[in-house]
């Protein structure tokens, strides 16, 4: 569907980690991120996002506190969004700000349907 963004999942994230003349890519909040052409203009240096290539930042990206220009940038460098069961993996594995999600009946849910797509999207 036009406008519709594609889901990759971590895995397939991983491969554009800037290596071997990859993309660099990385997650922040579920969503996919080509930073490939703002790396050297980053003003934290190119280090720091190649630390994350590959992978989910959200946590370093959150930690410096980004500015609202900061997040304009990054609306521009969007590719897709993360498969719906990393998404489930990345808040079993500390990525859920509120404990009391947990048990919610919206979150159960949410698990069964992960669970599903994890069977169909992340093997
Ligand atoms: C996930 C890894 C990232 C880390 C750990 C990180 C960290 C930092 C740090 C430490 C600075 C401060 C530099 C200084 O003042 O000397 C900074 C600034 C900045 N970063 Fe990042 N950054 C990351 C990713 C990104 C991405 C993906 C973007 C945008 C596409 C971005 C945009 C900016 C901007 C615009 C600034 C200037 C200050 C501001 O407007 O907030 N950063 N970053």
């Amino acid at each position: 569907m036009p406008g519709e963004l594609r889901e990759y999942t971590l895995a397939e994230v991983a491969q554009r980690n800037g290596k071997g003349g990859s993309p660099t890519w990385l997650v922040i909040r579920d969503i996919v991120y080509d930073v490939t052409s703002y790396m050297e203009d980053h003003p934290g240096g190119s280090e720091l996002i190649t630390e994350w290539a590959g992978k989910d930042g959200t946590k370093d990206f959150d930690d410096f506190g980004h500015s609202s220009d900061a997040m304009r940038i990054l609306r521009t460098l969007q590719v897709g969004v993360l498969a719906k069961c990393d998404q489930a993996k990345n808040r079993q594995t500390g990525g859920l700000k509120d404990v009391s999600d947990v048990g919610s009946e919206d979150n159960l849910l949410e698990k069964k349907r992960s669970k599903r797509r994890k069977f169909i999207l992340c093997g």
